[in-house]
């Protein structure tokens, strides 16, 4: 166990819960708890039992499937009713029969709140602390008071707080903690607070700061300035309304900045893996730019910062991300220079020092096709094909003579449209600029049955409908001309397809590459329809993704380019010797 003159207690599986969003099952609960456990908290608080079945199930589920390396588990709660015994209060039973050692009972401070809220009198708001303190201790457990509305209690009626705090304390509290419940304040009144009531009660004291002005963890670390020896937390700032101080952000600050020992040896460099898998458990995309462990948190964009990190990481960066499990990366944009394309080049296995020349025109191609509307700070992959190539070490397993796409949609079933039309009007074809040129003799011909397109069964805007495509590509493959045919239901899709089927047998590894995003995104443009689009297009092979850009005026087409870069990096992953 950890020493206890200093707790990080979470509040995850509580107060994170109680997030816009976030349903969590008993399972998602102990799996969290575990890896909080193994991160190194010191006090894990479960959520409420008696309030909702799932909750109870959880303790009763952790007595068994829960050993706790690091953590104590907590148990949350409010003081017994007004007018009522805690001995007969079955909420408060229910904290006791949880089996967890310790409990956090939730305390009315602010007086308006006991008067206004509870509709009791001050007397006996402070009789409901210190019976259910007492009561709770007498069976065992030790007891932290939450004092809900505590500054804002504290600057209505300075006097009236104070007595929670005291009540509490004496009851036999261990930890009285200061909430700011709604969260609306800053670190020097949180500082001057925190110090006055140590300095009136003596006390040991806690802090709990909601995030309602981003200023959290700010507070909490203000609160710790003054003495708090408890913080209250929940990873990655979960938490009801805009949410809490972030279990990582403060643990990174009194681990690295404040040279405070508060997790096991080893815990803090599982910091990003924990934040990204309690992220997955809960559902919610990790927030990339989260401090720490955010995949942004040492992502350096511009050219004057990578020149000074090639020289020292230090100069740029506020601590070693390999401390909390993260990594540097280097983007490339428009706002490059030479050091940021050498050190990316490095990140991707290319050594390019040295070459001024190099490095220059590859800063001019990529601003030069930014300007165009590429991207290349989320597709390394493409980026990796354009430094090849600068290298004149060009990357091809096949060259594209051309592609056409046709895309259909019928109106579903209805009995009337598989009888031929009597008396329909032709009007005149459109031009169209996705179309490719005509077939030549003598070739290779590869079919793809693709069964079904997408049955679009929405009602919206009229009947049911299906949509489907067909691509043909011809292709030239090691010598060979090869022209290919495949339905999907998308035009990429189809294209994927095709493209994949002209060069079956040739690379049979492509079977294992996997489109797994497609994103499109409308650059500036007149109006929507002929505006110009950047596509980002992920692929898989089941050991990593890469991900490739494309841009155009029109969408098939700037998908092709992408796709195309996919599947040449797709090949040379699996270690084909590169050839047309
Ligand atoms: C600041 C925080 O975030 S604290 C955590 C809050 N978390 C939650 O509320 C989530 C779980 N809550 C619940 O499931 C339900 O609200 C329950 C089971 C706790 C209570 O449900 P109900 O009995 O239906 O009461 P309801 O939610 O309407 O009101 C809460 C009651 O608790 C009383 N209460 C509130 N705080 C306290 C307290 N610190 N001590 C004693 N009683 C309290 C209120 O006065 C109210 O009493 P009333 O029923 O006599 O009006
Ligand atoms: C206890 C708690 O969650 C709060 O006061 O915000």
């Amino acid at each position: 166990m950890l020493d206890d003159s200093f707790h990080v207690f979470d509040t995850t599986l509580r107060d994170g819960a109680q997030r816009e969003g976030v349903n969590l099952t008993v399972a998602d609960k102990l799996a969290i708890a575990r890896l909080l456990d193994e991160f190194g908290v010191g006090f894990i608080e479960g959520g409420w039992p008696g309030a909702n079945p799932k909750d109870t199930e959880f303790f009763r589920r952790a007595r068994t499937e829960l050993p706790l390396r690091n953590a104590r588990l907590t148990a949350f709660g409010s003081t017994r009713r007004a007018g009522t015994r805690a001995a007969d209060d079955p909420q408060v039973a229910a904290l006791r029969e949880s089996g967890a050692p310790v409990v956090t009972l939730v305390a009315k401070s602010d007086a308006r709140h006991v008067e206004r809220a509870l509709r009791t009198t001050l007397a006996e708001n402070l009789a409901m602390v210190a019976d259910t303190v007492a009561y709770l201790r007498e069976h065992g457990q030790r007891i932290f008071v939450d004092c809900e509305h505590f500054f804002d209690g504290y600057r209505y009626d300075p006097e009236y707080a104070l007595s929670v705090v005291r009540a509490a304390a004496e009851a036999g509290a261990d930890v009285v903690v200061l909430c700011d419940t709604n969260g609306g304040m800053l670190p020097a009144d949180v500082t001057a607070v925190v110090a006055a009531v140590r300095e009136r009660t003596g006390a040991r004291l806690g802090i709990h700061a909601q995030d309602d002005t981003g200023c959290a963890v700010a507070n909490t670390l203000a609160a710790v300035d003054a003495g708090v020896t408890h913080v209250q937390c929940t990873a990655n700032g979960y938490g009801e309304r805009v949410g809490n101080a972030n279990l990582f952000s403060v643990v990174g600050a009194l681990e690295l900045k404040y040279d405070r020992r508060v997790l096991p040896e080893g815990g803090l460099r599982e910091m990003t893996r924990v934040s990204q898998a309690v992220a997955e458990i809960v559902n919610i995309a990790p927030a990339t730019h989260q401090p720490y462990v955010g995949v942004s948190a040492f992502a350096h964009k511009a050219g004057l910062h990578a020149s000074a990190i090639k020289v020292d990481p230090d100069l740029y960066q506020h601590t070693d991300p390999a401390l909390v499990g993260n990594d540097m990366r280097m983007l490339v944009s428009d706002m490059a220079g030479r050091a940021s394309i050498e050190l990316k080049a490095k990140e991707l296995g290319i050594d390019l020092s040295g070459d001024r020349a190099l490095l220059g025109r590859v800063v001019d191609r990529v601003k030069a096709l930014e300007l165009r509307g590429y991207s290349f700070e989320a597709a390394d992959a493409s980026l990796e094909l354009l430094l090849r190539e600068e290298l004149g070490r060009p990357v091809r397993y096949f060259e594209a003579e051309s592609w056409r796409v046709i895309a259909e949609r019928r109106a579903a079933a209805r009995p009337e449209a598989s009888a031929p039309v009597a008396g329909g009007r032709l009007v005149s074809a459109v031009e169209g600029s996705a179309v490719g040129s005509a077939a030549g003799g003598g070739v290779r011909r590869a079919g793809s049955e693709s069964p079904r397109g997408s049955a679009d069964v929405s009602p919206f805007l009229g009947a049911p409908a299906a949509a489907l495509s067909e691509a043909t590509v011809k292709l030239h493959v090691k010598g060979e001309r090869v022209i290919a045919t495949a339905e999907g239901n998308g035009p990429v899709n189809a294209l994927d397809r095709a493209l994949r089927t002209a060069m079956e047998g040739v690379y049979t590894a492509l079977a294992s590459l996997e489109l797994t995003d497609y994103k499109v995104r409308i650059l500036e443009g007149t109006s929507g329809t002929d505006a110009v689009t950047r596509i980002l297009l992920t692929f898989s092979d089941g050991r990593g993704e890469w991900t490739t850009v494309g841009v155009g005026e029109n969408v098939i087409d700037a998908s092709w380019t992408a796709l195309e870069q996919a599947v040449t990096y797709g090949l040379l992953r699996q270690g084909y010797p590169s050839r047309v």
